[in-house]
């Protein structure tokens, strides 16, 4: 998690660097807090002078304030100067500490921020530029969850973990430090009990990973059932799934609440260790401290150490017992971080999994940049490909479309016609065999280039957040208000539009939920008008609309379809007669090609698929002789 952090704060490791600066000084404010107390209780009771470096100078400039009679030989400052001293040492310590928490939380907050938006931001990019190969196999709601829930995790750890981890870090270096100066001797005494404080912390830190670990991924599970049942909210009420789906979001919860349970039990159970071991330090400071400490001289034995007992005197305790209780606080922080630590480890091995997927570009052109606008003459050349790599579904498809002409790809459904035309673009890449546009692999060309070239009108077209005019022109942003009114003209929507509220600045909302299909699809036709891509694929465009809103989107068809290189793929074999040649697919071959004339009075595959399309029609139709067929030329 660390690589992964120091990687991602690239441009941000100065305002780092400050934070973690300051936190040496808050850290020093800190751990020197407790000598002001040690100054005056030396002082008063030991009647010692206090031998701090540097400070000389300052003593003896507070000394004017106090009165010289009654002071012993070892004592070369005045009471009242040392106590004031003191004081302000310990208010300038203070005062420090406050601004420089004020800065380094403010730094450390713009960091997290910073860090989790540009991680979102990088993370949606790079979904986006992955493979629909890859989409096909995740679930919406886990790519969600990555994106908003495990970045917080990683923002929470940077705005409040880092700073805390590090001056807790510190505090105990800092803290040790002072002490084995003072008396590395009782030091040692006193830190007995720190391996089996190290031990638990680590033992604890393993068992709250794992925790919670299986928590983000059950979360992974809430928001993929959640934005699953919530898209799917109609066919769930028409099948009356309600309570089926509470149950299945019932279990992803209650695992996820059973795992957090854990960590938090877990976490529960370290504190308390942690008091519990603080206090048994405590106890020896105290009580083998004040025997050593009362012993005024010569030194003291326990064991294999000998602890001189001058050096021990009750300001010294005062300080060792402050330190004491110090310890806790950052022992404390770190305990509290280590849930958070491994929060966000999780959910950074979580990111780092999509991250690391490939983006589709990797098929970068292989030869010469080729014209960005193609003609648009296709062929298939032995394409075989399947989405699992023991099932090939596609079997070595053979198709030549020459520029401008129009080709439906028919057949049973499952046999492969989506696949067929998905290949194209390269949403996937074929398995064997070749695909040319203009005699050049498509491999070749830039992947933009390549895409722009193509547009498609999918089965149930799909409208973005903002205006009717923004979703027209959606692939050409500088197309003007008259071209996209023209587009909306030809696709059969102006009239629509121009009696929405706002007409075409009418806000679209949620996916487009508030137009009906066929106003979606002739917006969708509109779109692809103004794109004006040489090649266009037409996938079952019409199979969800009725009779009427068919014969306004095959209209607006119509006029998209003119001067371009269509694939058409359709279930309603008597909208054919336009076309210029049909290919029949049969479990991923293609069994027969011809016109709709040839193949309808063949015999063969369509034949049979179109007497069976019309086997339950109201008044019987006859097939043998050209125009019996609704919509045949
Ligand atoms: N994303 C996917 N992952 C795995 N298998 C898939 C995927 N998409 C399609 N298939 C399988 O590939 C085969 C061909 O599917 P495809 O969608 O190309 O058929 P189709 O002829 O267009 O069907 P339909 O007319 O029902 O849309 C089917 O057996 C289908 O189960």
């Amino acid at each position: 998690m660390i690589r992964f952090l120091f990687r991602h704060l690239k441009g941000r490791r100065l305002a780092v660097f400050v934070a973690a600066a300051l936190t040496f000084v808050a850290v020093a404010c800190d751990v020197l807090a407790a000598i002001p107390f040690k100054i005056i209780l030396d002082k008063i009771v030991d009647h010692r002078d206090p031998s701090l470096p540097f400070s000389g100078w300052l003593m003896t400039y507070f000394d004017r304030f106090g009165a010289r009679g009654g002071l012993t030989q070892a004592e070369a400052h005045t009471r009242l100067g040392v106590v004031l001293f003191a004081g302000v040492m310990f208010l300038a310590l203070g005062v420090i500490s406050a601004v420089v928490a004020y800065v380094q939380l403010s730094v450390a907050a713009f960091v997290g921020q910073d860090l989790g938006a540009r991680l979102r931001k990088h993370l949606f990019a790079h979904v986006e530029h992955l493979s629909l190969d890859w989409h096909v196999r995740q679930q919406v709601g886990e790519i969600v969850q990555r994106i908003s829930g495990n970045i917080t995790d990683i923002e929470k750890l940077v705005t409040d973990g880092l700073v805390d981890l590090l001056s807790g870090v510190l505090t105990l270096a800092g803290i040790l430090t002072v002490m084995l100066v003072i008396n590395w001797q009782f030091t040692l005494l006193s830190m007995c009990i720190v391996p089996l404080l190290f031990v638990t912390v680590l033992i604890y830190t393993r068992w709250v990973k794992r925790a919670s670990k299986e928590a983000a991924r059950a979360a992974g599970g809430v928001a993929r059932v959640a934005s699953a049942s919530i898209t799917a909210i109609v066919e769930l009420k028409a099948f009356t799934l309600e309570r089926w789906t509470a149950r299945v979001f019932g279990e992803h919860v209650d695992r996820q609440q059973r795992f957090a349970l854990q960590a938090g039990r877990r976490q529960a159970e370290f504190n308390p260790l942690v008091i519990l071991f603080i206090t048994l330090s405590d106890v020896v400071i105290i009580t083998v401290g004040a025997l050593i400490a009362a012993a005024h001289s010569g030194s003291y034995a326990l064991g294999f150490l000998t602890v001189p007992t001058a050096s021990l005197t009750v300001g010294t305790l005062t300080v060792f017992l402050a330190y004491s209780k110090q310890l806790y606080q950052p022992m404390r922080d770190l305990s509290k971080l280590t849930l958070l630590a491994s929060t966000a480890s999780a959910a950074s091995g979580r990111i780092q999994e999509i991250l690391d997927q490939p983006v589709e570009e990797r098929y970068a052109p292989r030869g010469p940049v080729h014209p960005s606008r193609v003609r648009g003459d296709i062929v298939y050349r032995g394409v075989v490909f399947g989405y699992d790599p023991q099932r090939p579904v596609l079997h070595g498809i053979d198709l030549e479309i020459p520029t401008g002409t129009r080709l439906a790809l028919v057949g049973l459904s499952g046999s492969g016609k989506t696949t067929t035309a998905r290949l194209l673009p390269r949403f996937y890449e074929p398995w064997q065999g070749s695909l040319t546009i203009d005699g050049v692999d498509v491999r070749d060309y830039p992947l933009s280039d390549l895409r722009r070239n193509i547009a498609i009108v999918p089965e149930d077209s799909i409208l973005f957040e903002g205006t009717v005019r923004d979703n027209i022109a959606l692939g050409c942003p500088e197309a003007t208000d008259e071209q996209v009114e023209a587009a909306a003209r030809l696709a059969c929507i102006h009239d629509t539009i121009a009696a929405l509220p706002g007409d075409y600045a009418a806000e679209v909302r949620e996916m487009g939920r508030n137009f009906s299909r066929g106003q979606r699809q002739r917006v969708a036709i509109a779109r692809a008008i103004l794109r004006d891509a040489p090649i266009l694929i037409l996938d079952e465009p019409t199979t969800n609309l009725d009779v009427e809103a068919e014969a306004e989107v095959l209209r607006a068809l119509d006029h998209l379809t003119r001067g371009r290189t269509v694939i058409v793929i359709s279930h309603r074999l008597s909208t054919l007669g336009q076309v210029d040649e049909i290919a029949v697919l049969q479990s991923g071959r293609i069994a027969e090609r011809g016109t709709y004339q040839q193949l309808r009075t063949g015999g063969g595959p369509f034949a049979r698929m179109l007497a069976e399309q019309y086997r339950y029609a109201a008044e019987p139709v006859r097939f043998g002789t050209v125009g019996d067929v609704p919509g045949a030329d």
